[in-house]
């Protein structure tokens, strides 16, 4: 897709980060940092070590509490988030140190992703009565939609532990999206990967963004791989918001620059 026609998809602001700061005692992790984020676009926030990326993620998705500012997400006003309710709301997250099961088949772990969504009780699933196994199955259509999606069909019964890790971070997207977000938060997608894996996980991200219509919020180190990718970057640097815009604008931002040349990356 076009990057105008992309542009013609983004809608109204969706989840709006207002005067948020988090401190760990003395650690000023997140100070005054205001962004917002529209319906369909992909949004991305960088900066160095430490700037304070995963603190926001956390943030968003009710990990941690901020101690001033608040959340509005579609319309409705939070001033601290639980993660049950960030993923009621439609939040899914993927993280950088995987959270799969690695003895677990691929097919199994994003099965995982749809227990939010399934309705029949444990008991019943187990006795295999009627709606509870037609809803099983169901999810497992659902779910089998996804490994086509991402073109793992090859490996759905492979242990996920015996996947290489670009594999496996495309296995945490999938159990990421068997929970249908209306918003995908992704903690360093591309960190640890090859150039190619870097370039496939890029398309599978526009994929997702075009063909499930998520909002995609991502969160990453190096500013390369997320500038071709991002409809708007919001940059911090030890806990501040120092850009804001498009990608062309943000990578002539001399505060940006400065910050990413100081940088010990
Ligand atoms: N749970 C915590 N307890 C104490 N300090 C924390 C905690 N989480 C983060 N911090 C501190 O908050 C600051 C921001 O850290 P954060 O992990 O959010 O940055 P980051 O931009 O994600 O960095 P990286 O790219 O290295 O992952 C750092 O000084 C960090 O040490």
């Amino acid at each position: 897709m076009s990057a105008s026609v992309r542009e013609q998809r983004i809608g109204e602001v969706i989840l709006d980060m207002k005067n948020i700061s988090l401190r760990f005692g003395g650690v000023k992790a997140l100070t005054d940092i205001s962004f917002d984020v529209r319906e369909h676009e992909v949004r991305a926030i960088i900066g160095p070590n430490g700037a304070g990326k995963s603190s926001m993620l956390n943030v968003i998705n009710g990990v941690y509490t901020p101690q001033e500012g608040e959340i509005m997400l579609e319309g409705e006003r939070f001033a601290k988030m639980n993660p049950r309710r960030a993923a009621e709301m439609g939040i899914a997250r993927t993280f950088q140190n995987l959270a799969l099961f690695k003895g677990m088949s691929v097919l199994d772990n994003i099965m995982t992703g749809r227990n939010l969504r399934m309705n029949s009780g444990i008991l019943a699933q187990a006795l295999r009565l009627g709606s509870a196994e037609r809803e099983e199955i169901a999810h497992r259509e659902f779910v089998e939609r996804i490994i086509d999606f991402l073109e793992i069909q090859a490996y759905r019964k492979t242990p996920v532990g015996r996947l290489p890790y670009g594999l496996q971070k495309r296995v945490d997207l999938g159990r990421a999206l068997a929970m249908e977000p209306r918003i995908l938060l992704l903690d360093e997608p591309m960190a640890g990967m090859n150039i190619e894996e870097k370039q496939d996980m890029s398309r599978f991200i526009l994929d997702v963004n075009d063909e499930y219509g998520t909002t995609i919020v991502l969160i990453e180190h190096d500013m390369g791989v997320v500038m071709d990718i991002s409809d708007r970057v919001v940059v911090l640097d030890y806990g501040k918001k120092i850009g804001d815009g498009d990608p062309g604008s943000v990578r002539q931002n001399p505060e940006v620059i400065r910050a990413y040349l100081g940088a010990s990356h």
